[in-house]
């Protein structure tokens, strides 16, 4: 669902990604760990067509996502850290805008039903998103993704900065998600997260996956003398 061939990034003082080689399938949740600057942001920004590569290819879906950057859109959802929403505009209302971007019309009973299901809570959904926490704008970010059917999900450290409660709800969501067959690419900082939910993790550093494990094979103190010894 995923694919990176030779990725390479070179911008004009930095060669940020050397050639990534990484296939994702559909229900993985693959969590790329690597210090500040080690280059996931870089990848999940090739993905999603907002960088060009520099050599080699993102593929999604099988469609090269650097030639067919509107035709990628259809498959993707990506939640950033700061999920960006109209502020002046409802929780439903932005549901209803962003779903219908993407094609899809849907009652306002289905609408509330996706936000329900989000896990944002029903008093919220006709407040201005202005108004909301970063969790609840993140469980619209999901409701938006599982809208529109999204078959890859990428997210930028979706949870840095909510609180464990958040995180914990969010981390069930993507599971459910995950169990659904959506393919997810997740950069992140934060180990217990990857663990909980990863079915495999990367570890990158300096533009170089250097490491791939099934989270399965690691508990989580495994995990963290893992990534400590590849950042020495
Ligand atoms: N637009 C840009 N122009 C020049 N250099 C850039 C640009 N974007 C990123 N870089 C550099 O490329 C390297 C990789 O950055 P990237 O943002 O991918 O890292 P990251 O692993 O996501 O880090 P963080 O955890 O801090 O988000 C860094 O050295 C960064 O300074």
């Amino acid at each position: 669902m995923l694919e990176a061939k030779e990725l390479r990034k070179q911008y004009p003082n930095k060669l940020a990604l050397r050639g990534l080689n990484l296939q994702i399938e559909p229900g993985e949740v693959f969590c790329l760990l690597g210090q500040n600057g080690a280059g996931k942001s870089t990848t999940i920004n090739l993905f999603l067509g907002f960088v060009q590569p520099t050599a080699g290819a993102a593929y999604i879906n099988g469609v090269e996502v650097a030639s067919n950057p509107l035709k990628i859109k259809q498959y993707l959802a990506y939640i950033p850290e700061n999920v960006m929403l109209y502020a002046h505009l409802t929780g439903v209302e932005n549901l209803a805008l962003f779903s219908s971007l993407a094609g899809f019309r849907y009652s306002e009973k289905e609408l509330l039903e996706y936000l329900a299901n989000a896990g944002l809570p029903a008093e919220a959904v006709r407040r201005r998103v202005g108004t909301y926490s970063k969790g609840m704008r993140q469980k619209v970010g999901i409701a938006i993704a599982v809208a529109k059917h999204a078959k890859v999900l990428l997210l930028d450290e979706p949870t840095s900065g909510l609180d464990p409660k958040a995180s914990n709800e969010f981390s069930e969501l993507l599971r459910r998600l995950s169990q659904q067959g959506t393919a997810v690419l997740m950069a992140t900082h934060d180990l217990f997260r990857a663990k909980e939910v990863g079915t495999r993790v990367g570890i990158m550093r300096e533009g170089e996956l250097v490491d791939v494990r099934p989270t399965a094979t690691l508990n989580a103190n495994e995990l963290e003398q893992l990534y400590l010894t590849y950042m020495q």
